[in-house]
């Protein structure tokens, strides 16, 4: 697949991303050039994703019959699982977001901060995190301890993807998985390569071409 973007664009500094320098050019117009990233091979389909979001959305709605959840979806990349899965869930629930970053040190990513934090107050509520995949774990186990200062009822973690990684230096108790993941780098369905490709409706991977 040949990717048509702008080099300012696909240069970005996504973390754990294939890095690009950007292109020096006399003039400050930005230039469009085309970037061959691969085949894409998909990795799970639009119907395997239908068919297993609607049995986590059953599992979950039987989970939490007369609780008081919150849906808590993390930004951006969760924001179609979420969508999707909240279709299938049949019990009353509110909806909110949050928007984590998390920093690059020399080793490590430690430092979570809260860019956009939840709405509501989850004091006493039933919290059901909802993300699109964990890889090294930092933010999801970042934010488990952070929710337990706020008093919630239960904090539980449901992740579409389940990357299996040497990288994982946080060990997260995942109480939702959607699929397990081989240790690529993986776009769609609302996952990003540099902020590109999150629109499309299933996941997949560019192949590396052999030389
Ligand atoms: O397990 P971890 O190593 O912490 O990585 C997982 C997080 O990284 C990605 O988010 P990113 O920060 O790229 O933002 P995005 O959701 O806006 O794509 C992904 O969406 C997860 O939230
Ligand atoms: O595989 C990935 N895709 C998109 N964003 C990511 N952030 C960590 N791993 C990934």
């Amino acid at each position: 697949m040949t990717f048509s973007v702008s080099s300012g664009i696909i240069s970005g500094s996504g973390k754990n991303k294939a890095q690009k320098e950007p292109e020096k050019h006399e003039k400050t117009e930005t230039k469009k050039e085309t970037l061959a990233l691969g085949k894409m091979k998909v990795l799970f389909s639009e119907k395997q994703i239908d068919d297993r979001v609607r049995e986590m959305g059953a599992q979950i709605s039987k989970d939490y019959a007369n609780k008081q959840l919150i849906v808590v979806g993390l930004l951006k990349g969760a924001f179609m699982f979420l969508s999707d899965l909240v279709k299938r869930i049949t019990v009353p629930m509110e909806i909110d977001f949050m928007i984590l970053s998390s920093y690059e040190g020399t080793n490590s990513r430690g430092s979570v901060c809260v860019q956009k934090d939840m709405q509501t107050d989850p004091m006493g509520k039933d919290i059901l995190i909802v993300e699109d995949l964990i890889d090294t774990g930092t933010t999801l186990a970042w934010l488990c301890h952070h929710l337990q200062s706020k008093k919630c009822k239960s904090v539980r973690l449901c992740t579409f993807l389940n990357k299996q990684t040497s990288r994982r230096i946080k060990q997260v108790n995942i109480d939702y998985v959607g699929f397990e993941c081989t240790d690529e780098f993986v776009v769609g369905y609302g996952m990003d390569y540099n902020q590109q490709l999150r629109n499309l409706p299933y996941v997949g991977f560019f192949e590396q071409e052999k030389l």
